[in-house]
Order: C-alpha cells, then sequence, then structure tokens
C-alpha cells in the first residue's frame, strides 16, 4: 500500500501561565513555541485550493496555527484566553492536533510535537 508522510515545521510567540502550578510558571510569561507536525496517509485527497487528488492535504492548512491570533492562529495570543483548557506544552499539542485534525481530509494520521523551550517538548498523536 502506498503511503506519504508529510511534515512541516512552524513557529509561534505566545503569553501562558500555568494555571494552579506553584513556581514562576504560575505567573504570565512567554515562550517561542516551536511546532513539528506530520500527516500520515495512504491516498491523496483534493483541497481547497487543488480540485484534483494529488494532496494528502495543503502544508496551508497544517500551519494555521502560526497565524496572528487575531486571523485565528495563536501567534501573539494569550494562549489562556485561545485553547481554553490550562496551556502546559502537553494541552497545547493536543489543542493544535484536535484544530488540524477537523480542517484536513479524513483518514489522516496526525503526530504533533511542541516545543516550549529548546531543550523541553512534548510529542502527541492518536
Ligand atoms: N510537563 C510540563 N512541564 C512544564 C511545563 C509544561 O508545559 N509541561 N511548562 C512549564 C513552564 O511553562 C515553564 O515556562 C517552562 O519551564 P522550563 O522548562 O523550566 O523553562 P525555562 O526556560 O524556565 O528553563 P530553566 O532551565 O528553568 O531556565 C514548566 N514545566
Ligand atoms: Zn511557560
Amino acid at each position: 500500500m502506498p503511503k506519504w508522510t508529510l511534515h512541516t515545521e512552524f513557529k509561534f510567540d505566545a503569553a501562558h501561565l500555568i494555571e494552579g502550578y506553584d513556581g514562576k510558571c504560575g505567573r504570565m510569561h512567554g515562550h517561542s513555541y516551536k511546532v513539528h507536525l506530520s500527516a500520515e496517509s495512504n491516498k491523496l485527497n483534493p483541497s481547497k485550493y487543488l480540485e484534483t487528488s494529488d494532496m494528502v492535504c495543503d502544508f496551508r492548512e497544517l500551519k494555521w496555527a502560526a497565524k496572528d491570533a487575531e486571523k485565528g492562529g495563536l501567534d501573539h495570543g494569550v494562549l489562556n484566553e485561545l485553547v481554553k483548557v490550562n496551556p502546559t506544552a502537553e494541552r497545547i499539542a493536543e489543542y493544535i492536533y484536535k484544530e488540524t485534525d477537523r480542517r484536513i481530509p479524513e483518514g489522516i494520521k496526525l503526530t504533533i510535537t511542541v516545543w516550549e523551550t529548546e531543550n523541553s517538548w512534548v510529542e502527541y498523536t492518536e
């Protein structure tokens, strides 16, 4: 069976605090988040910008979170307001997974990796 795996990376800057955290991370502060996203599929699909079935999904659909928070993304946003859960790296990765999954065709296996700092990252998949 054929298999395609897309990989893309992007960055966004955002503020957050971890609610209930006993320490410095409980105060509002910022991170330059890096996100790596992979999308695996056994078939190709049409997309918003291409009618023929020649893409797993459009790279542009995978990178929505890099957009300005005022334009539907997470960049320069306050994550506590945007993601509606306690914005640990784990929850941010889960949020990006769910939001990306609903924008792309069915049958694509996503894996999301979020770096909160250069040395600390989390991977999320379902
Ligand atoms: N499992 C998790 N642990 C922590 C998270 C998280 O999202 N998941 N988040 C934080 C804080 O957001 C904090 O800002 C990051 O902490 P840290 O890795 O310590 O980053 P620093 O840049 O402050 O690193 P130092 O080595 O302390 O300078 C904490 N834990
Ligand atoms: Zn933090």
